[in-house]
């Protein structure tokens, strides 16, 4: 059997159009390299879970565009693919009368002991809870411990880490650095909360309006910024995509004013209408 194809995950020319013609994702391009962190910045509305669900194979994007280990993921169903998104995170099963070890073992827990239980004690999620008695942000550390306890290779994350208090959220994402340091695997990671994050991406995605603004290694974008802190407190990452979201807004315009188009109908991306990309309105949402 041919060894596995390393997970890099490339993009070539990349658009994508909602089943009502507005536009989703225009002409993007990424390669990112086999144990890289991702973090893809950009306002709300800029696009990132639309990429992110194209990544995972969940929506058809056009042949040949992306490419994940190798292959297609919306016509191959990548084994290895993990993608936590909005949808998993609502998901009714965890919010029923269950235990916590009924859950992990029904998504293979048995099956990786030592993950299992490096990702409860990390999570600190007491494996006596019933799913119906438990905060929002306990649910959630028993969701991540069954979304990542199956070894990934490539781990699409769709901003999952809200509810979660600072330090479970900080060891989580020294848990995922630690990963992708370990072991062959590449993480791509939407998300607007920045702390606890300096030093973690090894690249930075910047979208604005479906499309990428400029991506390249963090430590490269980062050298833009002087300091290690900003006079605001924040990080330099921090700095940097505070800078990027004014000049976005600046761009774009107010919502209100940008949402309808000149015959009146409205559109994806406050408005623009961006033209004919073949309509791949074949979609696949599990
Ligand atoms: N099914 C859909 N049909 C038409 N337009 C959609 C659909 N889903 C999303 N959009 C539009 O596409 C744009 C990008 O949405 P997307 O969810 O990818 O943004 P995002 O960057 O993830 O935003 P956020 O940070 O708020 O999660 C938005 O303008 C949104 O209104």
């Amino acid at each position: 059997m041919a060894p596995p194809e390393p997970p890099r995950v490339e993009v070539k020319g990349l658009s994508y159009t909602f089943p009502d013609h507005s536009t989703g994702i225009r002409n993007i391009s990424l390669d990112l390299p086999p144990r890289s962190r991702t973090l893809l910045i950009g306002a709300n509305g800029a696009g990132k879970t639309t990429l992110l669900r194209l990544l995972a194979g969940k929506r058809m994007a056009p042949g040949d565009s992306i490419s994940i280990c190798g292959v297609d993921p919306f016509k191959e169903g990548l084994e290895g693919v993990t993608y936590l998104g909005l949808e998993w995170v609502l998901n009714p099963i965890v919010r029923t009368d269950i235990g916590v070890n009924e859950l992990l073992r029904s998504v293979g827990g048995d099956a990786y002991p030592d993950r299992r239980d490096e990702l409860v004690r990390l999570l600190d999620v007491d494996t006596n809870w019933r799913m119906h008695a438990v905060s929002d942000g306990e649910r959630r550390r028993v969701q991540l411990a069954m979304g990542l306890v199956r070894p990934w290779t490539v781990l699409l994350l769709d901003e999952i880490t809200v509810d979660l208090d600072v330090l479970s959220r900080a060891e989580f994402l020294g848990w995922l650095k630690r990963e992708t340091e370990l072991r062959e695997c590449t993480i791509v990671y939407a998300t607007h909360i920045l702390d606890n994050l300096a030093g973690w991406p090894t690249h930075l995605v910047h979208m604005h309006l479906g499309t990428v603004k400029e991506w390249d290694r963090a430590e490269t974008m980062l050298e833009s910024i002087d300091g290690t802190v900003g006079s605001s407190g924040n990080s330099r990452l921090g700095e940097l995509v505070l800078g990027w979201l004014r000049v976005d807004l600046k761009e774009r315009g107010p919502r209100s004013q940008a949402r309808l188009g000149s015959e009146g109908k409205t559109y994806g991306f406050g408005g623009m209408k961006i033209g004919g990309y073949g309509d791949e309105s074949k979609h696949k949402e599990n």
